[in-house]
């Protein structure tokens, strides 16, 4: 079986940050704009411009075993090795960088594997992460003459293990925190907001999500206002609203004072939490006014997240091993 997550750069520099947008960006799950017009942007703008910046940021985040992205996605592996035992070979994969999804497919063929699971590690399905990650499997298949049979693990944001793990990690964490929190912002990645028109099921999934984790905290914390955030926009277009960065000044501006900010969607801790959510949304709480500020970490290879993983992983695996 194959752990799959969106990828990252092979090291922080412009250079490598640059290489990993190119191939990131060039996706057309991603950017849904015609070619002809989106390639003279990328490459005379985007390409120009924020693999410095991203570079930047990454360099605050970056860690002694590189991105933490692929280290926690590596262990997350690991885990799961030792969980589910002899019999099924776990590797790990990224859709965009390196190990790369084609590589890692093919070397579990390689290895004798004629029924393969493939996990994209995303809880609410979108069409930019998801579907990307088939599209990269039927390419790989592509290329196969004797194909292995396979299955994909199905999008999980209302399974009950998942939202019984969230809320677990995420109560012990609270209660562990200096300070009691008036809001908890539940932040998931953006998207643009043509896509949910289009009918992607990104949206509802995530506050499906979200109502179900705050219906599971609201007994442990009654006095805990729960807020859902889109953050990481993208681009010109409108996106998936209320934005996280906007949330919390008009929060901070409101009246509160104390807010944890939390990011279900992600299975591991990343740019995107360490950097955009733990430093920047720091700043912008605390530059509002606000008085204490936090981040809880994603479920990444705690025994929480490990022990939904593996559940996971057994029932899509029922009958082949
Ligand atoms: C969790 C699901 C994700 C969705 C949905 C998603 C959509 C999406 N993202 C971009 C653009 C960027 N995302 C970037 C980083 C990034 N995105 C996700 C996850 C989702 N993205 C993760 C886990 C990460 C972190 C990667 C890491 O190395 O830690 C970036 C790169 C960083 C930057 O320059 O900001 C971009 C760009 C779009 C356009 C999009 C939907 C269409
Ligand atoms: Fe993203
Ligand atoms: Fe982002």
């Amino acid at each position: 079986m194959l752990l799959v997550n969106l990828g990252t750069p092979d090291d922080a520099s412009p250079a490598a940050v640059r290489r990993y947008l190119a191939e990131f960006l060039s996706d057309p799950r991603v950017v849904e704009i015609p070619r002809a017009l989106w390639r003279p942007i990328l490459h005379g703008v985007i390409l120009r411009t924020r693999p410095r910046k991203s570079a930047h940021a990454y360099s605050q985040v970056w860690g002694e075993d590189g991105s933490p992205l692929a280290a926690i996605t590596a262990r997350q592996a690991r885990a799961l090795r030792e969980r589910i035992g002899d019999g099924v070979i776990v590797d790990w994969a990224m859709r965009y960088g390196k190990p790369a999804f084609g590589d890692r497919f093919a070397a579990l063929q390689a290895q004798g594997c004629d029924r393969i699971l493939v996990a994209p590690l995303y809880p609410q399905y979108s069409a930019a992460t998801n579907a990307s990650v088939m599209d990269a499997l039927c390419k790989a298949l592509g290329k196969m003459r004797w194909q292995p049979a396979l299955r994909t693990l199905p999008p999980y944001y209302d399974d009950p293990g998942y939202i019984a793990a969230l809320s677990d990690d995420l109560g012990a964490q609270i209660e562990a925190l200096a300070f009691q929190p008036e809001t908890l912002l539940l932040s998931f990645h953006g998207m643009p907001e043509r896509t949910l028109h289009l009918g992607d099921p990104y949206y509802c999934h995530c506050q499906k999500t979200a109502r179900l984790l705050a219906a599971s905290l609201g007994g442990r914390f009654p006095d805990l206002r729960i807020v859902t955030t889109f953050q990481s926009r993208f681009g010109r277009a409108k996106w998936l609203e209320p934005a996280t960065d906007t949330v919390l000044e008009s929060e901070a501006r409101g009246g509160t004072r104390r807010l944890v900010v939390a990011a279900p969607g992600f299975s591991a801790d990343c740019l995107e939490t360490l950097e955009e959510l733990a430093i920047r949304g720091r700043d912008s709480f605390l530059g509002a006014g606000g008085s204490e500020y936090a981040t809880l970490t994603c479920l990444n290879d705690g025994e929480h997240g490990m022990a939904m993983i593996e559940q996971l992983i057994r029932r899509e695996l029922s009958g082949w091993a």
